[in-house]
């Protein structure tokens, strides 16, 4: 049984790591997406996973929040096993996960409406919530429009709405920024950041830098289906004047061919 402890809004959470995972293997055919790895993501933080194009950050997001068997290793959250007890882990998680799929001809409110009722609230609950949560993320006015009918930002915003209305311990988001306007990413970071400063996780991957530099106070670093870094943003920074460059150094990308053997391109001469 993990410690108890009370976080800041005086709700009881773990002391237990976030995210506990080692030796995690993934293997597709002759493709190692994930090799091994060891990742202590800590409670209370506000987490970017971070990696170039094939690094392995969705095939390990959805193998930690138990969408996808692992090959080999173990995964906690807040203190469960995601395989020998997911009832138990599922209640304490939200997912965002990549290449949301949604009941495509509910309305945004129906939506949420029977993810609530799937989680347990009670049907008053889900209205509150389900209003408050349309409200702030800007989808009042399209609450009664069915999902097939949403833009790319505004199925975020839903899938977002969607994985918080139980109140999750730890949220895991998949490039939850993409296709997202500034006006609507100004507010789900607005969302998250008050989420986190409550006690709760937010574990999220991305390959923006400065959002990530600017929202995470943890980073962990991924490239071919390994850990090249993890721990508080300031350590694996360095020296490094931005996260950025860090990155570029972490993940083997200083003085690659930017394109200048491109010698033909330049809209000029065909
Ligand atoms: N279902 C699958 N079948 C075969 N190969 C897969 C599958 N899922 C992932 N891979 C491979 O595993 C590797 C890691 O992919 P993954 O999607 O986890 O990377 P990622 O870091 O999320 O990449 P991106 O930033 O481009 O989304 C890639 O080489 C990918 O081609």
């Amino acid at each position: 049984m993990p410690d108890q402890t009370v976080d800041r809004a005086g709700g009881a959470r773990t002391a237990s790591p976030a995210v506990h995972v080692e030796g995690l293997w993934k293997r597709f055919g002759e493709q190692i997406a994930v090799a091994g790895i060891d990742l202590t993501l800590p409670a209370g933080s506000f987490i970017g996973l971070v990696g170039p194009n094939g690094a392995g950050k969705t095939t390990t997001l959805s193998m930690v929040t138990g969408l996808l068997r692992p090959d080999q290793g173990r995964v906690q959250v807040a203190g469960h096993d995601v395989w020998h007890d997911p009832v138990e882990v599922k209640s304490r998680i939200g997912v965002l996960p990549e290449g949301l799929r949604l009941f495509e001809r509910l309305s945004g409110r129906e939506l949420l409406a029977y993810n609530g009722r799937l989680r347990g609230l009670p049907g008053d609950e889900v209205d509150k919530r389900a209003g408050q949560l349309l409200d702030v993320l800007d989808l009042a006015g399209a609450q009664h429009k069915l999902v097939v009918d949403y833009s790319t930002g505004m199925r975020k915003k839903i899938g977002l709405a969607a994985a918080l209305l139980h109140n999750p311990e730890v949220l895991f988001l998949d490039e939850p920024f993409e296709g997202v306007d500034p006006v609507s990413a100004q507010t789900i970071r607005g969302v998250l950041e008050r989420y986190t400063a409550s006690g709760a996780t937010v574990v999220f991957s991305s390959h923006v830098m400065e959002l990530v530099e600017s929202l995470c106070d943890w980073v962990a670093v991924m490239a071919a289906g390994t850990i090249r870094a993890q721990g508080p943003l300031a350590e694996v920074r360095g020296a490094a004047p931005s996260l950025q460059a860090a990155f570029l150094e972490l993940v083997g990308a200083q003085g690659r061919d930017n394109g200048e053997s491109l010698d033909w391109l330049g809209g000029g001469a065909r």
